[in-house]
């Protein structure tokens, strides 16, 4: 498996017609395109219930990050999201040594970012990017965890998700999205613990919204109740949590979007953006190795 990390930085001229004057001003600007582009691709070789030998091949679409410097609203937040982009690279090197290799598996409730905040990380880590959704759909052969939860059960789904966290657990530099019910098989947490385990934890109201927005077919268990989709997708994620709030806090690292969101004086976690959770889970990385290390040496 390469990687390759590639930074590209050009300036260029542009003509903004929307400034408070109502004129057209024409500025020189400093266009910054990042680009943090990795190729590399690495195969998972699993072996489903059904002893079939199925290989699955990772995906890393390049990440791309531009900005405009602009005297507006939208060039403050690119600006930001540059200076994200570059904070991010820089932590990720810090975190890498003590990483040693080790696999980081992301947990946390339906909606709570581990596939989109686990993509940033796998980028700019040059690790591997797996979900063990998509892992089990392939290793079963069936196109959706809906359909498996429909055509089997939760129970053969779950069964399946463990075989697969157990081969994942023999591999290195991978980021896992792990399914939101990972957490309540004790096995899994004997796999996910051959790594680096973090739980994003997201208050109850922004999960709701967020699965209000992509719907909740693509997830059985938030599916069965009747309303609009934030109700029902609020209702069935309070009493799933209540059911697994003893669970996820066994992950070796907890980044609390509450405790982020307070910090910086916001009032409302949809604020942050993914690539600045990327970066707090890879701050308590280095918090985690750190008192680790303090351990060992005391
Ligand atoms: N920090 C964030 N802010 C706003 N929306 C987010 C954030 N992170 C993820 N999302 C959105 O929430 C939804 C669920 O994200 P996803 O990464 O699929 O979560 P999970 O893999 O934990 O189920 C997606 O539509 C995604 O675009
Ligand atoms: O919380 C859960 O029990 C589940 C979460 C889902 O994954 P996401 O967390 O990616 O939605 C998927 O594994 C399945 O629908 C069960």
């Amino acid at each position: 498996m390469e990687a390759s990390v590639g930074f590209s930085l050009k300036s260029s001229y542009f003509t903004n017609n929307d400034n408070k004057y109502g004129g057209k001003y024409t500025g020189i600007g400093r266009v910054s395109t990042v680009h943090l582009g990795f190729q590399r691709s690495q195969t998972v070789n699993l072996v489903d219930l059904t002893r079939n030998r199925v290989s699955i091949k990772s995906e890393n679409p390049p990440l791309k990050i531009s900005r405009c410097h602009k005297k507006s609203a939208a060039s403050v937040e690119l600006h930001n999201s540059f200076d994200e982009a570059l904070i991010l690279k820089r932590k990720s090197q810090e975190v890498l040594p003590n990483l040693n290799e080790r696999c980081i598996y992301l947990v946390g409730m339906m909606g709570s970012g581990k596939t989109t905040v686990g993509k940033i990380l796998s980028q700019v880590l040059g690790y591997s990017f797996f979900d063990s959704d998509k892992m089990v759909e392939q290793a079963v052969g069936i196109s959706s965890v809906a359909q498996i939860f429909k055509q089997h059960s939760e129970a053969f789904f779950r069964d399946n998700e463990s075989e697969v966290l157990r081969d994942l657990s023999t591999m290195r530099r991978l980021v896992v999205a792990t399914g939101g019910g990972a957490v309540i098989r004790p096995v899994n947490w004997k796999y996910m613990k051959q790594g680096v385990s973090v739980w994003l934890d997201v208050p109850l109201d922004a999960l709701a919204r967020r699965i209000a927005a992509v719907g909740t077919a693509s997830r059985p268990l938030l599916d069965e109740e009747s309303g609009d989709a934030y109700t029902k997708a609020f209702a069935k994620l309070t009493a799933l949590f209540e059911q697994r709030s003893d669970a996820y806090p066994n992950a070796d690292i907890r980044v609390s979007l509450e405790d982020m969101a307070a910090k910086q004086g916001l009032n409302d976690v949809s604020a942050l953006t993914p690539t600045a959770i990327a970066i707090e889970a890879l701050l308590k990385m280095e918090t985690f190795f750190a008192e680790k290390i303090a351990v060992r040496n005391s």
